[in-house]
């Protein structure tokens, strides 16, 4: 069992839990004085995603996103109502145990991906294995990490290379996989496709969606593109119902089933 998350995990072990996210009457802004840039309002009645469920979050620059996904993922709090991943209300976690439950339970990927430049691909991934307690000299752990990397269609020659002699694609995929390798529950991909190709981008998204199925998934992006591998599309501005109006993108839309 995992430090304080121990109802949390017993749910977990016996699939009895389906709501991955769940938000009640959360509000937040920014500190003003902390910023001299238009102030952004969240307010969220009510929201949540399925386990295995995929939403594409979308927003023009500056409306939220970023923003959102702290939220979720716990580094920013907000100043009223409750967020729970997992049935875990965050609030009622320590900092410590707020860290192990993300490390255990939340992958992200995040827009500059966050690799460690001077350590080899394969210590990367091996780092999130090491946030979440596990022992990372079991040699068993090697063998996942190899075929995650293969499944992500990273060669086994790069294992040991350092992450700041990737190529971009390269680093995306690390990326993933260091996301992956604990198989969360809760997948947070912010805007991951922007430095690719167009073949390159469908192939990425083929791969992460096969990986990533049984994970309740957040996808961040402007491209209006990759809307089409989404059952559940939402516009940021659906969260700031106070703030200006954000143009573009079309309200939710969800089916009755996960993606
Ligand atoms: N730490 C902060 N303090 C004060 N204001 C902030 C802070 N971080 C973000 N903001 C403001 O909150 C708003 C939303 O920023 P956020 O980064 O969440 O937007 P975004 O939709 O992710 O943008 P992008 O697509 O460019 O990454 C912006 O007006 C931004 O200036």
């Amino acid at each position: 069992m995992k430090a304080g998350v121990s109802a949390t995990e017993s749910a977990k072990t016996n699939g009895s839990y389906n709501i991955a996210i769940a938000i009640d009457n959360v509000s937040f802004s920014h500190n003003a004085a902390h910023s001299e840039r238009a102030r952004l309002f969240i307010e969220i009645e009510q929201w949540h995603l399925y386990r295995g469920e995929h939403v594409f979050l979308s927003g023009p620059s500056g409306s939220g996103k970023s923003t959102f996904l702290n939220l979720l993922s716990g580094t920013l709090t907000p100043d009223s109502g409750t967020i729970s991943l997992l049935e875990q209300p965050f609030s009622a976690l320590s900092n410590k145990q707020r860290d192990r439950f993300r490390a255990n339970n939340i992958g992200v990927v995040f827009q500059q991906f966050n690799l460690i430049p001077y350590l080899s691909v394969k210590q990367n991934v091996k780092a999130a294995l090491y946030f979440a307690g596990a022992n990372i000299k079991d040699k068993a752990l090697d063998e996942r990490i190899l075929k995650l990397l293969n499944d992500l269609q990273l060669s086994n020659q790069l294992l040991n290379a350092k992450a700041d002699t990737l190529s971009v694609g390269q680093q995306q995929r690390v990326a993933i996989a260091r996301a992956l390798i604990n198989t969360p529950d809760i997948l947070i991909v912010d805007e991951p496709t922007s430095a690719l190709d167009a073949k390159a981008r469908d192939s990425f998204m083929d791969v992460l969606k096969k990986l990533a199925k049984n994970s309740a998934l957040v996808f961040v992006s402007h491209d209006p593109y990759l809307k089409k591998y989404f059952s559940r599309h939402m516009s940021m501005h659906q969260f700031t119902p106070n703030h200006q109006k954000v143009a573009g993108v079309s309200d939710a839309s969800r089916d009755a089933s996960p993606c």
